[in-house]
């Protein structure tokens, strides 16, 4: 992607509507929004949200996690690039070529100063130590299979991964601290960890040097979205 600036707060609008995507956007009103657009919008509104949330000027990462042979891959990421999209998901587990395939798809679908951020989905933020061994199938710790994925995105050409806040330092430590690192199970204090397994306050992501942190429900199912979304940007702003 090109020197564009992306806000490090992520906005997940997991809500059901367009409508209501719009008009979270509106009241939070903040001049740089960044927000994710994931499956429950994606496949209940389509291109045109996207289309709609660019012309308002807000940055869109489409996390649709992308997962098939890859030519389909391959088409598919070439279509999300042509959105005008600022981030996409691929998921590892899909191994190398479907990795280069992902980026081949990006490339043929925007010029080099629009391409989104290609970032490989390690392991789900829901993701346990058990659920990884008895339920996966993958045996050892959650930090291993993550720094796995993590060497294989980027020498599969990616700009970098999903992971839980935690096994940050570890993947900039190996990848280097430009591969970039974006972190859901985000929890400001205090908040209810639903279904994630892997979480970490919006100060402690920071500090530790995620790149991007990742808020859905803290924010949007919060009784002021507004209120929340500024009190997460105020704790981020207070690291450094
Ligand atoms: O490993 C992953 C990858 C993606 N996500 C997405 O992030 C948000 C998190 O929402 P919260 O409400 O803040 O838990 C959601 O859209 C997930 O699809 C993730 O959580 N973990």
């Amino acid at each position: 992607m090109g020197a564009r600036k992306l806000n490090p707060l992520i906005v997940a609008l997991d809500v059901a509507t367009g409508d209501q995507a719009l008009d979270l956007v509106k009241r939070i009103n903040a001049p740089d929004m960044f927000v994710k657009v994931g499956m429950q919008l994606f496949y209940a509104e389509g291109p045109e949200l996207v289309q709609k949330l660019r012309e308002r000027g807000i940055n869109v990462f489409v996390d649709l996690k992308l997962h098939d042979i890859p030519n389909t891959v391959k088409g598919a990421a070439q279509s999300l690039a042509k959105l005008g999209v600022s981030m996409l998901t691929v998921h590892c587990a899909g191994g190398r070529a479907m990795l280069e395939a992902v980026q081949e798809g990006v490339e043929a679908g925007s010029s080099a100063a629009e391409r989104p951020l290609i970032v490989g989905v390690t392991q789900l933020t829901s993701t346990s130590e058990q659920i990884l061994n008895e339920e996966i199938g993958i045996p050892g710790t959650v930090e291993k299979a993550v720094l796995h994925y993590a060497i294989l995105a980027q020498s599969s050409g990616m700009d970098g991964v999903v992971c839980a806040a935690k096994e940050v330092p570890l993947i900039k430590s190996t990848c280097g601290t430009s591969f970039i690192t974006v972190t859901p199970g985000i929890r400001p204090f205090g908040c209810d960890n639903h279904d994630q397994a892997r979480v970490a306050t919006p100060r402690d992501a920071l500090r530790i040097g995620s790149d991007f942190l990742v808020v859905g429900r803290a924010i949007i199912q919060a009784e002021d979205p507004v209120a929340a979304y500024h009190n997460i940007i105020k704790e981020m702003n207070e690291v450094n």
